[in-house]
């Protein structure tokens, strides 16, 4: 019995040393990069999971600007010569599409048929003229956002979606739609799930609808702090002409994350919505992303029963045909439709897509709670922005009385705001998380831009870290410090020559990326423009750095603040003046 238990326990070392050999271990090949030294189980996580920025300098400093790096048995090869960007965006053999299926795959579970093709010219309805039509559309339903905060609407409608879902809850059949729109259908129980996560908003409603809720120390991605029925009883659908408190997160949700929904999905008939609502789905989504790393790298739905939960909610979407047809829904959706049913993909699919769409919008989010956030954290930042917008409204501003005020901007006048433009430079530089991430489709010889040559092997992953760029102090003087003015008529030099793209928030690939800046800057004018607004005592956060990886660090924990609306705010309008000889010609440069 004893020979017995040896031979086994002999074969299963003997497994496992193979398994390292297989998996973990690697031998270099002739000019391959040097491999950070990590643990011999886990390679590189916990180290990156600590503090990714840190490590990757550190290693950096030790091992030059291209070394290999491994989570468990994934190899990826880190470029971090920042002059190589442009090299690294235009290799061939580096390619996106590989990673993009990998999440739609893992997170969404799904497939986009045809999708490099889909994404190309899906990606042409929010540049050129639809850039201009696209934000034109989100000014005039951040324009109807603002109105509601105001005029006290938007809490009343907060707690008629929270009445929606108390009926839905009680309404909920054990219907098939449910279950199949389900983007995380793993299991046959969709439908009771998506029943108890409509009841769980419900019993976190009555624990959180206190006259006056303390201040959270929830993640604005946790749970518990609910967007939804988290209000003050006393203030609901009164007028905000005195101070109002808020989370930070909810007040962001509110007067962003909506008009941000409606410019995606449109508008449907009033009161007929049931859970298809900003604020549900902002909860709901925050909830899924929580899980996204883990998803992503393939661990199964099945172990975050609240990602599921979740996933029952957000599937709860109107049909493709009713969808294109709801007032105001973007060209994208309507352009990404008609792809994907012309190609036989099913509702469920669109749906997943759908959501795929609200993913990668709601990264303009989370810059956009930042922004809030930084604005109010020093008072010197509020004055200095505060005083560029006014100056700029002023000399725009016509109308005969303060009732008739209005200044009216076009697209570049947003952009061309010296101080508003730095400071949201200044944001992504310290809140960026992201990787630029790609697979090595064949043994490939890259080059840096200083010449010198890295042999990388085909099936690993090749990834350019920006965040390492952006807190390089061989780069920026005193990165740590926040400085809203970094940017105004500077250039930055790494080894001795000037940088061309210092700030990397949205890799080299997204098409949303004029967009996200448009619609953030003209949030930042407006919110600037209508309201007052303060962190309540002792409030502070900091970006989340456990979740390097993500494009935008969410903070570690919500604030409280409070907000007044001005008396009289001058009326702002965007101007959609596409057409116009100097448009076309800024769209080229830019
Ligand atoms: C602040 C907001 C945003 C950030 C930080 C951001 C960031 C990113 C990043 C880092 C990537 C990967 C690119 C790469 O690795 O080269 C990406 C891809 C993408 N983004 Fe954005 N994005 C934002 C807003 C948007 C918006 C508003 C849209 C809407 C059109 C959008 C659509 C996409 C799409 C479709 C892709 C996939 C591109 C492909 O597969 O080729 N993004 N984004």
């Amino acid at each position: 019995m004893a020979n017995i238990v040896t031979a086994v326990l002999g074969f299963l070392l003997l497994g496992l040393i193979a398994a390292y050999f297989k998996f973990l271990y690697r031998k270099l090949r002739p000019g391959e990069p040097p491999i950070a030294p990590g643990h011999w189980f886990w390679g590189n996580c916990i180290q990156f999971k600590e503090h990714a920025v840190k490590f990757l300098l550190k290693t950096h400093a030790m091992c030059g600007d291209v070394f290999t790096v491994r989570f468990l048995n994934q190899h990826i090869t880190m470029v971090l010569d920042i002059h190589s960007y442009e090299r690294f965006s235009r290799e061939k053999n580096f390619d996106f599409h590989a990673i993009e299926k990998q999440v739609n795959r893992n997170v969404f579970q799904y497939e986009l048929v045809n999708s490099r093709k889909m994404i190309r010219e899906a990606g042409q309805k929010v540049n050129g003229r639809h850039l201009f039509s696209s934000m034109e559309n989100f000014a005039q339903n951040l324009t109807e956002a603002f109105k509601e905060t105001i005029s006290g609407e938007a809490d009343t409608q907060a707690s008629s979606n929270s009445n929606i879902l108390k009926a839905d809850a009680a309404m909920q059949d054990q219907s098939e739609k449910v279950k199949k729109l389900n983007i995380l259908n793993t299991a046959p129980s969709a439908t009771t799930r998506n029943n108890s996560a409509i009841n769980d908003i419900n019993s976190v409603s009555s624990v959180h609808q206190q006259p006056s809720p303390a201040p959270s120390l929830a993640s604005p991605d946790d749970t518990t702090s609910d967007p939804i029925i988290n209000i003050n009883n006393d203030t609901i659908g009164q007028k905000v002409s005195s101070w109002h408190e808020d989370d930070l997160r909810n007040f962001a949700s509110r007067i962003f994350f909506s008009p941000l929904f409606y410019s995606i999905f449109g508008r449907g008939v009033k009161g007929q919505e049931k859970s298809f609502q900003p604020q549900v789905f902002h909860k709901m989504f925050d909830q899924f992303h929580k899980y996204f790393n883990f998803l992503w790298l393939g661990v199964p739905p099945q172990l975050f029963p609240e990602a599921v939960k979740a996933g029952a909610v957000l599937g709860q979407q109107p049909h493709s045909g009713e969808m294109v047809k709801r007032d105001g829904c973007s060209e994208y959706i309507k352009f990404a439709t008609e792809f994907m049913l012309k190609h036989g993909q099913t509702e469920r699919e669109i749906v997943s897509h759908n959501l795929v769409f609200l993913h990668v919008n709601y990264n303009t989010f989370r810059v956009v709670y930042w922004c809030m956030y930084k604005l109010m954290e020093e008072a010197g930042v509020m004055a200095a922005l505060k005083a560029e917008v006014d100056e700029v409204i002023e000399a725009k501003r016509s109308g005969a009385t303060p009732e008739e005020a209005v200044a009216e901007f076009t697209a570049d006048d947003i952009n061309k705001m010296p101080a508003v433009d730095s400071f949201l430079k200044e944001i992504f530089r310290c809140m960026s998380g992201v990787f630029m991430i790609r697979k090595v489709l064949k043994d490939t010889s890259f080059t840096t831009e200083s010449g010198a040559v890295y042999n990388m092997r085909e099936g690993d992953r090749v990834a350019i870290y920006p965040p390492a760029f952006h807190y390089d102090p061989e780069i920026y003087e005193d990165p740590e410090t926040f400085k809203y003015d970094r940017y105004i008529d500077a250039t930055f030099y790494k080894n001795g020559k000037e940088i061309k793209h210092p700030v990397i928030g949205f890799g080299s690939l997204c098409p949303g990326q004029k967009l996200a800046i448009l619609e953030i800057k003209w949030f930042i004018i407006n919110l600037i423009n209508s309201f007052k607004l303060e962190l309540l005592d002792g409030e502070r956060t900091m970006p989340n750095i456990n979740m390097y990886g993500h494009e935008i660090l969410p903070p570690t924990h919500d604030v409280r603040c409070r907000f007044l609306a001005k008396e009289k705010p001058v009326k702002l309008t965007y101007f959609n003046n596409f057409g116009t000889a100097n448009t076309h010609r800024e769209e080229e440069r830019s």
